[in-house]
């Protein structure tokens, strides 16, 4: 099967539905069907999952959507977390005005006045065993913030727009915000590569040239955040010399 990336910003779809299990798996269910690139919203979750096979808090008002992003590249796939932080940035910024401090944290939280306020979730879909695209599953907390004895030890603490600007912001309103912020910068992706996306994404890191630790299966990796490369990993700075991350947690 041959599917060309789509054009951005025509052409994207949205199903807006009310309870499902998880928007991942409504796109699961889709792959293949959708011609275009497609955001499926919900009202609820009764399945929704995390990064690391960790549950997500989903109480109604908060948004949980996933954009099925048909496209052949697999390498460039994986690189829309950070398209999907940086429109996370611009939408929240979009519905709060600039008082509240925003900044991206590796390798896809979105940080609110330093609480965790907007997780990202990526996923293959494949169709007869081959990949047929990319699911990008976003959760904001809009209204509700789970308690801290909701999350793991020593994770960022969870914020919601409604707990720290005080707005009440709706899905619909939010993805309204989205969504062009989501085309904008996955325009920037495939139009001038991932150089565009990673500079814009290192101007607004958290910890950035300060001392942090990644959290990897085997073993915690302590030291000075120096950059994200050109594969999208973490560069640390360790007394044992630098170290490039491909995936784990971060710790502050
Ligand atoms: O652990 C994280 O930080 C990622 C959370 C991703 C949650 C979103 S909500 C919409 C989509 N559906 C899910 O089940 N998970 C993602």
């Amino acid at each position: 099967m041959s599917i060309k990336c789509p054009e951005w910003p025509t052409g994207v779809g949205h199903q807006a539905l009310n309870e499902v299990s998880s928007t991942l798996d409504i796109a699961r269910q889709n792959a293949g069907q959708f011609p275009n690139a497609t955001w499926i919203t919900a009202t609820r979750q009764s399945a929704s999952r995390g990064r690391r096979g960790r549950a997500w808090v989903a109480p109604e008002g908060n948004f949980y959507g996933t954009l099925s992003v048909p496209c052949t590249d697999p390498e460039t796939a994986s690189l829309r977390s950070f398209v999907a932080a940086l429109a996370l940035y611009d939408a929240l910024h979009g519905v709060m005005g600039e008082g509240p401090t925003l900044a991206l944290k590796w390798p896809n939280d979105v940080l609110l006045n330093s609480g965790k306020v907007a997780g990202i979730l990526l996923e293959s879909l494949t169709v007869q065993g081959q990949i047929w695209g990319v699911a990008v599953g976003i959760g904001v907390n809009l209204i509700a913030a789970p308690s801290t004895a909701q999350v793991e030890d020593g994770a960022v603490y969870p914020v919601s727009v409604k707990g720290e600007a005080g707005e009440d912001v709706t899905p619909d309103v939010f993805l309204k915000h989205l969504a062009p912020a989501f085309s904008h910068w996955d325009t920037q992706l495939t139009s001038f590569g991932f150089n565009a996306i990673r500079t814009a994404w290192l101007n607004r890191a958290a910890r950035l040239g300060e001392t942090i630790t990644a959290r990897l299966p085997n073993e915690d990796v302590t030291g000075r955040f120096e950059t994200v490369d050109e594969n999208g990993y973490l560069v640390l700075n360790t007394p044992k010399g630098t170290r490039q991350i491909a995936a784990g947690d971060v710790f502050f």
